[in-house]
């Protein structure tokens, strides 16, 4: 598994805003679709493309095409969505499968509860999107779901991962990439990222 980890100024700035103790909930949605727009021009520098020749102005003329069936984006609830406006801003057609999990608190178990899918997924490239990847119990489990649907191309895009998450993860699934905006240090004993953003859901919905 490749683990690209951003390196662009304005992605650690705006990360940095996001860690601020007291941020508002508009600032934080904001910022996660912000750094989420960041990463998806990251991600998709090797989709491969075609060459079409078109009716320009002055005649024929050749240009490059995405590939195939392109992409579905994958947002895994709740706070998956926070990003999605972000990445759908540079990929306006991507058809969205909405996968939704949340972890149980005491097992750190990720429990689905929704799932519906894109048509013709063995023909897409997946682009999953949640800020926290921290056990990597949910993005293992989205990941089985989408090999189930015959997806075989499939990439996530995180705020913030856990060493401990990306171990596990690249273990079960060796076979996908991941784009994050940092690593971090380590797990706290409740399963939250360290330093982190504290939970993510939370805070792009207000609901604390
Ligand atoms: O790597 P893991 O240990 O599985 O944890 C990561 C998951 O936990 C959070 O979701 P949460 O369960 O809080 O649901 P929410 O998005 O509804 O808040 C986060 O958005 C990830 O989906
Ligand atoms: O640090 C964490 C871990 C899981 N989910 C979150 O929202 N934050
Ligand atoms: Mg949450």
């Amino acid at each position: 598994m490749a683990v690209h980890v951003a390196n662009h100024p304005l992605i650690k700035h705006k990360l940095g805003l996001m860690r601020e103790k007291d941020v508002s909930t508009k600032d934080f949605r904001d910022l996660s679709s912000e750094v989420a727009r960041l990463l998806t021009y990251e991600a998709t520098k090797n989709l491969e493309t075609e060459t079409q020749t078109i009716q320009g102005w002055a005649g024929d003329v050749d240009v490059e095409r995405i590939k195939g069936k392109k992409i579905t984006i994958v947002p895994i609830l709740r706070a998956g969505l926070g990003m999605m406006d972000g990445v759908i801003d540079l990929i306006p057609s991507a058809k969205v499968s909405v996968v939704g999990f949340y972890r149980n608190e005491e097992t750190l178990q990720p429990v689905q509860y929704y799932v519906k899918t894109a048509s013709a997924m063995e023909k897409r490239t997946a682009l999953i999107l949640d800020p926290m990847l921290a056990t990597g119990g949910t993005l293992i489990a989205t990941i089985d779901l989408l090999k189930e649907s015959g997806c075989t191309k499939i990439m996530g895009l995180f705020l913030v991962a856990a060493p401990e998450g990306i171990a596990k993860v690249e273990e079960k699934h060796p076979d996908v990439d991941i784009y994050v905006a940092a690593i971090d240090e380590r797990l706290n004993e409740v399963g939250y990222i360290l330093p982190g953003l504290g939970d993510a859901g939370d805070k792009i919905f207000g609901t604390k």
